[in-house]
């Protein structure tokens, strides 16, 4: 049975700096040609980046775009974060140029946040700037990835450290996506879902589902304050200056043990046990209390992990983080959350400190 959850709005206006667009949320919204006929505008070529398997997923999305009467262009990217790369981005420019692409054409992104940052890049850098719709098929690019305008590219060195900023004209935000997302998807989702709960509306806490339950309706609604959540803290710091950063809560270890994986971890159980890393810290820095079991049991309520499963060493993670692009000496880059709600930035810790607490927390317990 479904709880009654107050109903999500259609809308959510998203103010970014100077640029304003809506994250609308209907369902079904990516079959219909209405939706599609307002997006694509007077584009006469659109070029949909997607990966196979997400194509195959919706084959209604991508005929009813060629039903607008542009021209439809399918980039099938790599699946994954595969897409990542400055090798897909230069396959991806070859395309355009064949299309003869101008910068009134539109690039749509059909897919999870792998897609959307990588369609965010190409659209941003394409004649320095073609036109962008985003339209999210993962419940992470849902809250978050589609949001926002940032867009990354990995390198060897590590993850995100090409990108730009770059908001699309809208988001089309379909919660039918999630019917066919695999738990383990849906989990990852949720842990930037449980990130907003910690550093900006507690509320969201209260509402975490069961990820092997249909519960649209409070999909919904989670979806709804996870991206009001993350459009409040960007709107007046678009550039990752300021408040931006508390996004950033759970990924200066998350990202550098997504990255020491081989990426085997997804982006979102990597920011679990980010989360529960700088919980962690958070108390051996400010003698707060509680804070580490509080994450843990929030992360177990949606089956994440709290604990290194993976063989990745304190030395891999370290190094890694150091080079974070936030990272900068003596400046406070590294997120905490002493209490449900609020977020504070702190230096990056001292080496003791920072193993102190991969001890704790994130060593593999021995079997
Ligand atoms: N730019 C941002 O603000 C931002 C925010 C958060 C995360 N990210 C980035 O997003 C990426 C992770 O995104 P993700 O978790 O969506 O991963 P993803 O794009 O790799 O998608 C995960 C998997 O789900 C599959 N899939 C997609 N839609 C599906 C559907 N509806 N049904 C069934 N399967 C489906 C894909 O084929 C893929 O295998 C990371 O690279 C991360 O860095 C960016
Ligand atoms: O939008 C933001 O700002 C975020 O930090 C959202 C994060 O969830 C996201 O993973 C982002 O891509 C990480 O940014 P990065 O600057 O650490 O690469
Ligand atoms: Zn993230």
């Amino acid at each position: 049975m479904e709880e009654a959850v107050p109903p999500a709005s259609a809308t959510v206006v998203i103010r970014a700096g100077s640029a304003t667009y809506p994250f609308t949320l209907a369902s079904g919204q990516l079959g219909r040609i209405g939706t599609w006929r307002e997006a694509v505008g007077n584009a006469r070529t659109v070029a949909v980046i997607t990966s196979r398997p997400v194509a195959a997923l919706f084959p209604g999305a991508l005929r009813t775009i060629a039903e607008t009467g542009a021209r439809r262009v399918v980039l099938e990217v790599p699946d994954g974060e595969d897409a990542k790369t400055l090798q897909v981005v230069g396959r991806c420019y070859q395309v355009l140029a064949q299309a003869r692409f101008t910068r009134s054409d539109l690039v749509v992104a059909l897919g999870g946040g792998t897609v959307t940052d990588l369609a965010g890049f190409v659209a941003s850098t394409w004649k320095r700037g073609a036109r962008l719709v985003h339209a999210p098929t993962t419940l992470l690019a849902l809250v978050d990835a589609a949001v926002g305008g940032k867009t990354g590219i990995n390198l060897p060195s590590g993850k995100n450290l090409a990108g730009t900023f770059y908001q699309p004209e809208r988001v089309l935000a379909d919660d039918t996506v999630l019917t066919s997302l695999p738990v383990r998807e849906l989990r990852s989702g949720l842990a930037e879902v449980i990130k907003c709960g910690f550093i900006a509306d507690p509320a969201i806490l209260d509402l975490l589902p069961d990820p092997a339950r249909a519960q649209a309706q409070r999909y919904l609604r989670l979806i709804e304050l996870s991206v009001r959540a993350k459009a409040q803290l960007l709107s007046d710091d678009v550039t990752d200056r300021g408040l931006r950063r508390h996004l950033n809560y759970g990924h200066t270890a998350g990202q550098a043990i997504e990255t020491a994986s081989g990426f085997t971890l997804r982006h979102g159980e990597a920011v679990a046990l980010g989360m529960v890393y700088a919980a962690r810290l958070c108390e051996l820095l400010t003698g707060a209390r509680g804070v580490t079991a509080d994450t843990q049991d929030a992360l177990h309520r949606v089956g994440l992990p709290t604990r290194l499963q993976a063989a990745v060493s304190f030395e891999q993670m370290w190094d890694l983080m150091q080079q974070d692009k936030k990272v900068s000496p003596g400046r406070p880059s590294f997120v905490l959350s002493p209490r449900r709600g609020t977020a504070t930035l702190a230096c990056m810790p001292q080496r003791e400190i920072a193993r102190a607490a991969f001890d704790d927390v994130l060593r593999p317990e021995r079997r």
